[in-house]
């Protein structure tokens, strides 16, 4: 079984780490929070790769609930070769909607994407809809958090957009428009470039891209998020994510610069889109959307490997409760969140 490693976020300590439960610390906390992961990382990245081997004990899970004490070597050039060599994967993406049924009827009637499966946690006062355009165990998909009495979430200004490759933009925002949903940018050339695009809003406010593209195994193809210094993110991403820098754009004209990163080529599978707006050094986070969950082989290894390398696990790696698998949590330069599973 896959475990998995949500790439959360850090302000929202009472969140579950698969789901995105109850709700919403200051956001005086964030910027506590940003600070001092960004100081952190600029330290370590500042490190000789030639430190000497350290020995760092894990507690590795032998069986749920049942842990044992191991010692493993981990220094940096060991723990780039395991994240290298680690079974990496964009699992989900996690994200919080005010009326589940009118998005899931969204997605299902505008998007195309099935229903895969849906969860209530009455405990926790949540339900969680997993949509998308494959099964689970081989396409990236959208984990909806529906939080009991919840309507309204705040997006903010960093989270950017979900992309969606379609084949014809034009005939998508047709269909769009005629089940009455919103687009907000109409098809055309992306500004600056050749490939077409559009933009829509769902009912929460959520951007979609619709990027046109030829047939893909994974329509569901990108989250980008904004963040303040893309080189450093860059760096993370590849090194404590295992991430590969799959291309990088600047677009001077727009005051610009992309990277995409992920784990495989970008039309067979889904990438995160960094975006760095000249000058633009921090964004609003709002409460709405979550974090990334991204596969891995072993969470424990996973954790030591981001700790190495500058990252805050804001949630050791061990079982999670009631659900038949083993997380970490963490927060990337730009405060982002993510969890392995
Ligand atoms: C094809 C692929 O590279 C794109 O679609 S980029 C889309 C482009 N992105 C940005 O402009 C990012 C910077 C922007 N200031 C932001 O923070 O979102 C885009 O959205 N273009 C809009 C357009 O109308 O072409």
């Amino acid at each position: 079984m896959i475990d998995f490693l949500n790439v959360v976020w850090p302000l929202v300590p009472r969140l579950g780490p698969i789901s995105a439960g109850p709700i919403v610390a200051p956001p005086v906390a964030l910027v506590v929070n940003r600070v001092v992961t960004v100081l952190h990382l600029e330290q370590l990245f500042g490190l000789n790769y030639s430190t000497p081997k350290k020995k760092v004990n894990c507690t590795v899970a032998s069986a749920f609930g049942n842990t044992a004490e191991t010692s493993t070597p981990v220094n940096q050039e060991d723990a780039l070769e395991w994240v290298n060599k680690d079974n990496r994967r964009m699992l989900h993406v996690v994200y919080r909607v005010g009326d589940l049924d009118k998005t899931i009827k969204f997605y299902t009637e505008c998007l195309g994407m099935k229903l895969l499966r849906k969860r209530d946690i009455p405990e926790e006062r949540y339900t969680n809809a997993f949509l998308g355009y494959g099964p689970e165990d081989s396409h990236f998909v959208v984990e909806l958090t529906y939080n009991y009495g919840v309507d309204k979430y705040e997006i903010g200004t960093g989270f950017g957009h979900f992309g969606i490759a379609v084949e014809d933009v034009a005939k998508t925002v047709d269909l769009i428009k005629a089940k009455g949903g919103k687009v907000t940018r109409e098809p055309g050339p992306v500004k600056g470039g050749k490939s077409v695009i559009a933009f829509i809003e769902d009912p929460d406010g959520y951007k979609f891209e619709l990027l046109e593209r030829g047939p893909t195994p994974e329509p569901l193809c990108q989250v980008m998020l904004r963040v303040g210094d893309l080189d450093h993110s860059i760096n993370f991403y590849e090194r404590a994510f295992g991430m590969e820098l799959i291309r990088k754009r600047d677009n001077p004209e727009y005051k610009y610069t992309v990277a995409i990163m992920g784990y495989g080529p970008e039309d067979k599978s889904a990438v995160l889109e960094l975006t760095y707006n000249y000058g633009v050094k921090e964004y609003e986070k709002g409460n709405a959307y979550a974090q990334i969950a991204i596969g891995t082989d072993d969470v424990y290894k996973t954790a030591e490997a981001i700790r190495l390398y500058g990252g805050k696990i804001t949630r050791e790696p061990g079982p999670l409760p009631g659900i038949n698998t083993k997380i970490t949590a963490c927060l990337d330069p730009d405060g982002w969140k993510t969890i392995r599973v």
